[in-house]
């Protein structure tokens, strides 16, 4: 007698924000998986894709979507028969200094146009989105404790209280019309597919090891670091467990707390002379708590998702020599971090 399977059902994912660091890495796990999915952007820009994946990924189904177009939302939805929503798609905190009601457009009203689109469907439907870390400001930990679930928000810029927003979308939505979500607040991302900048700086001293340039880190404080990948599993996990539980529940994304002035000697190890090029500045400490406390989705979930900070950084190295020899590397980063290595919004050209 055979085995009973064990693989999961096979289910249909729309991703919003599919061209980005995180949409990039939840559509090729959930590829990976061997579910079905369908990627949508505001672009049709695969290169962030292609790098997580190390392959070309034309064949990848992919409809350009803009989130506060409601009714282009609930067709993609009704038409390609979506089982389970994670919705990534979001304006970064610069462009919602810059236009603050741009800002709120695309971060609120896309959310609530989200939530909206899942209701119409008037059938169950996984669903998680992003909010962030930026819901809590550097005031929400003192006395050095961990910052919990239930935190109170205290959010210091435009793009942090957009994320709250979202977070009372999805506790209205639930109560009014009981589409049942989770909002995961993932704290400082790092690895393949996250761009220059400070709160990727990171990956930014990992790349630079293994092209050979300089770096400097701006600050050497504490930070709660995650592995994209495993930020991108949560989402999927969580995307289960908004199906299983109902509810409207927000959690941190679990990481590991280090000092970024170790992070040089542990590149070191997997690229011989990085502590050479990889300096640390004098800059500000992270505006976003650095520990949590006893967090919600380690109880639920367990720890298997959490891959070891030094093995994090062996598996980055790695993929990004082997995009190297692919010739899929993106641009280096010779220079530290500025203005100018903020991309242009991806709303420039629509
Ligand atoms: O770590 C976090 O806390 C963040 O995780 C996720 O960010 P990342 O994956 O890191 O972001 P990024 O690489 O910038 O991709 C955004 C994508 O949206 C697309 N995008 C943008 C605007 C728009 O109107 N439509 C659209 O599709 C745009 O074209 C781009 O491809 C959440 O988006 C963010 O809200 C935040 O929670």
């Amino acid at each position: 007698m055979s085995a009973p399977s064990t693989a999961r059902p096979v289910r249909r994912y729309l991703v919003t924000g599919a061209a980005g660091c995180l949409g990039a890495w939840v559509v090729a796990e959930l590829l990976a998986a061997g579910q079905e999915v369908v990627a949508t952007d505001l672009t049709e820009d695969r290169r962030r894709l292609e790098l997580v994946r190390l392959r070309p990924s034309d064949d990848v189904p992919w409809a350009r979507l803009d989130v506060t177009d409601l009714d282009a939302l609930t067709a993609v939805l009704t038409e390609n028969a979506i089982t389970d929503v994670i919705h990534l798609a979001g304006l970064q905190v610069p462009f919602c200094a810059a236009d603050p009601p741009l800002g709120a457009a695309v971060n609120v009203v896309g959310t609530v146009n989200v939530f909206e689109a899942v209701r119409r469907l008037e059938r169950r439907t996984g669903l998680v989105y992003a909010s962030s870390a930026a819901v809590f400001g550097a005031a929400s930990v003192s006395g050095g404790h961990g910052v919990r679930d239930d935190a109170l928000p205290d959010p210091g810029t435009h793009y942090g209280v957009f994320k709250v927003a979202n977070e009372g979308t999805a506790q209205q939505y639930w109560r009014e019309s009981g589409v049942a979500s989770v909002g995961l607040r993932p704290f400082v991302v790092f690895g393949v597919g996250r761009d220059q900048g400070r709160t990727s700086s990171a990956t930014s001293a990992m790349l630079s090891a293994v092209v050979g340039d300089r770096f400097e880190l701006p600050g050497g404080g504490p930070a709660l670091l995650t592995l994209a990948r495993d930020c991108a599993r949560w989402f999927i996990a969580a995307c289960d467990l908004s199906l299983t539980r109902g509810g409207c529940d927000v959690w941190n994304v679990p990481g590991q707390t280090v000092r970024l002035d170790d992070l040089p000697a542990l590149i070191d190890a997997h690229v011989p002379g990085a502590a050479d090029l990889i300096t640390v500045g004098a800059g500000a400490p992270s505006a976003v708590p650095s520990r949590l406390e006893d967090p919600a989705l380690h109880r639920v979930l367990g720890r298997d998702i959490d891959t070891p900070l030094a093995t994090a950084v062996a598996e980055t190295v790695a993929h990004f020599r082997q995009a190297l020899a692919l010739g899929i590397l993106p641009g280096t980063a010779s220079s530290p971090p500025s203005s100018a290595d903020v991309p242009s919004s991806p709303r420039s050209t629509s």
